[in-house]
């Protein structure tokens, strides 16, 4: 049976021969791999490919990899990034951001992005990078955003539309930028920019030092997420959610300081929940930095069953050693999570999108909910 997406004039073939108690593992992640899927929550510059990297160190005279092997330096990073410390997992994008200098370099890498989350099933796609990391060889903020915008778009048509791509512009929690950045996604907005975010080592920079990005965006109606309650506890979720007014939630996985141990909600718990504030929840990322022990006792499954908006995702896929495919595997290893959870995980993704209600309830009803039909009744 095939699919077509109105609209898309694409095909979307699904899986033949679907195992719904994920008796083979062979054919389990095959079909995981057809599964159409959503992100909210990958960075650019933590997933990139190796190979392209090690070219682009070379185009540009970048001497500091550790390693020239695209094999070995997806394990580098991988392995250096399992540090159970946020900050160490950080130091990483050193690297990636210092070949990501030029506009050549930053549309190649937008491009086989958005083909290597097509390639996965991926079907919609928020991408996010700090546009201040890419102006050492002279690029204007402007010229980072438009050489990301180009690429994805390149991107997007290489996979024949099978992938939509929207970026969020993050802003740096260690540096004082986060203003300006938050003037340049409302200035690129509707431009295949739909959001901002801000990331970085959470421990000593609270979210409230960038109320003026915060402010500035709520003026103009723009869309938001923060990391929060990845390295710091509750405390740094309620700031994000309510003194910076966060839409979303990067990660959000310490909400669970708020949740007694019988499930009751504190207070914080409660509005996190009942207003729907859909949590990015990235569990592999999670494991490396510490912010969980093991996929079996992640918090993701709890906070689901407890009814938050719960959304999975890759954070880094290079960094972090992951696909959103794998994402899918570790939850089904873990949770026996099958096509109906799967599911539900990326209409609740589809639905915190930022985007116009309309265009989430396409890609919903034209391509999520078919997509599942038809691997159901294979
Ligand atoms: O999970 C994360 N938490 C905080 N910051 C992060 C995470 N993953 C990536 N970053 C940082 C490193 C990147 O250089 C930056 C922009 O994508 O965002
Ligand atoms: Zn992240």
């Amino acid at each position: 049976m095939r699919v077509t997406p109105p609209g898309s004039g694409v095909p979307y073939t699904p899986v033949m021969h679907l195992s719904d108690n994920l008796a083979s593992t062979v054919s389990v992640a095959d079909w995981i791999r057809r599964a159409p899927k959503a992100v909210l929550h990958d960075h650019l510059d933590g997933g990139l490919r190796p190979a392209t990297i090690i070219e682009l160190a070379r185009a540009c005279g970048y001497t500091g990899l550790p390693t020239e092997d695209p094999a070995e330096l997806a394990v580098w990073f991988r392995d250096a990034a399992d540090s159970g410390s946020l900050e160490r997992y950080l130091e990483t994008f050193a690297h990636t951001c210092a070949v990501m200098q030029t506009r050549e370099a930053l549309v190649r890498v937008a491009a086989e992005c958005a083909e290597d989350l097509a390639a996965d099933g991926v079907v919609y796609a928020e991408v996010r990078y700090a546009p201040e990391q890419h102006l050492a060889a002279g690029l204007t903020l402007d010229e980072v955003v438009e050489a990301v915008n180009e690429g994805f778009r390149e991107g997007e048509r290489r996979t024949g539309g099978r992938i939509t791509v929207g970026t969020l512009l993050t802003g740096m929690r260690h540096t004082d930028r986060s203003l300006e950045i938050a003037e340049l996604t409302v200035a690129h907005r509707d431009r295949g920019v739909c959001g901002f975010d801000i990331a970085g080592g959470e421990i000593g920079n609270p979210p409230s030092r960038h109320l003026p990005a915060f402010q500035h965006l709520k003026r103009n109606n723009c869309h938001f997420t923060i990391h929060a309650g990845e390295a710091v506890g509750a405390e740094s979720i309620h700031e994000a959610v309510q003194v910076c007014g966060a839409e979303r939630i990067g990660h959000g996985v310490r909400i669970t300081d708020d949740i007694a141990e019988d499930g009751t909600l504190g207070h914080l718990a409660a509005y996190v929940r009942d207003n729907r504030i859909a949590l990015e929840v990235c569990p592999t990322s999670n494991l490396q930095t510490g912010a969980a022990k093991d996929y079996g006792s992640h918090p993701i499954d709890r906070l689901r069953r407890l009814g938050f908006r719960v959304t999975l995702n890759t954070d880094n896929r290079l960094v972090s050693g992951t696909t959103m495919s794998e994402e899918f595997q570790h939850m089904a290893d873990a949770f026996g999570y099958g096509p109906e959870v799967f599911e539900e995980l990326t209409v609740a993704a589809v639905e915190a999108a930022f985007l116009p209600l309309p265009e989430r309830r396409r890609i919903v009803d034209e391509i999520v909910r078919p997509g599942y039909a038809a691997l159901r009744s294979a």
